[in-house]
């Protein structure tokens, strides 16, 4: 079986009818952890989308997880995301829910319905990100380096074989990054789970080097020799 998890040729991705990036050739293979940088508005989260199916794909091929994005169908949509797990930078918790029930909030969603197995699953989860026990807490009781934990233990939910992580750091402190980041490479090495983040921080990526793509003027380049400044 093959270990490629992401696999974009030729691609061309619009925003409407604008062209954002132009002949996007990329490959994530199973483990991978991919940095990728860009200025503001140079089209990392038009990229992401695409991988998500968020933004349909018009030109070129691609597949995610065994899907095939050229001809992904809308009633498909919730089953390649059910094969992904995608982190953001503002947790997107349901505030008025605590953790346990915003983790079967999203297996309810994805078709669980054994309450043993849901239970079992969470605990499961909230292990993987050290919050053990901290099923009862309401998202405004957590601080931030939490909530992204909580975050992070929800895309866990469905076994992904790859995690988008769109700036998940961008609102934490550099100490809460740091263990963010090591929670992230030890779910990278300990579950094989393919790891793309979009971030703007480059000691991030001096302190836990990984492979670099750059998306600039159009197009994605992989600079992770070239150096990243
Ligand atoms: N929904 C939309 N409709 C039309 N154009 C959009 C839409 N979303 C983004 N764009 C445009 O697409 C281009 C790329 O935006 P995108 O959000 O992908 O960049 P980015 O690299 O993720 O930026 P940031 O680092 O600020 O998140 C920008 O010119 C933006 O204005």
């Amino acid at each position: 079986m093959s270990d490629s998890i992401v696999s974009l040729r030729q691609a061309n991705i619009y925003q409407g009818k604008n062209l954002i990036l132009s002949d996007v050739n990329f490959e994530v293979q199973k483990g991978e952890f991919i940095y990728m940088i860009g200025k503001t508005g140079s089209g990392k989260s038009s990229l992401l989308k695409t991988l998500y199916g968020d933004l349909y794909l018009k030109e070129g091929d691609g597949n995610v997880a065994g899907f095939n994005l050229k001809d992904l169908k809308w009633q498909n949509i919730p089953l390649l995301r059910r094969n992904l797990g995608i982190v953001f930078q503002d947790f997107r918790l349901l505030t008025d829910r605590n953790v346990q029930e915003n983790l079967e909030f999203v297996l309810k969603a994805t078709g669980w319905k054994d309450k043993n197995l849901m239970a079992e699953k969470i605990e499961n989860v909230l292990s993987k990100v050290g919050l053990k026990s901290k099923g009862f807490k309401m998202p405004y009781e957590m601080s931030g380096g939490e909530q992204q934990r909580v975050d992070i233990a929800r895309a866990l939910l469905n076994n992904p074989k790859l995690i988008i992580a769109d700036e998940p750091t961008g609102n934490l402190d550099p100490d809460t990054t740091d263990e963010i980041m090591q929670l992230l490479f030890n779910i990278c090495r300990d579950y094989q789970t393919a790891f793309i983040m979009a971030t703007h921080d480059y000691t991030i990526i001096q302190k836990y080097p990984a492979r670099v793509v750059r998306i600039e003027h159009g197009q994605m380049k992989d600079v992770t020799h070239a150096g990243i400044a």
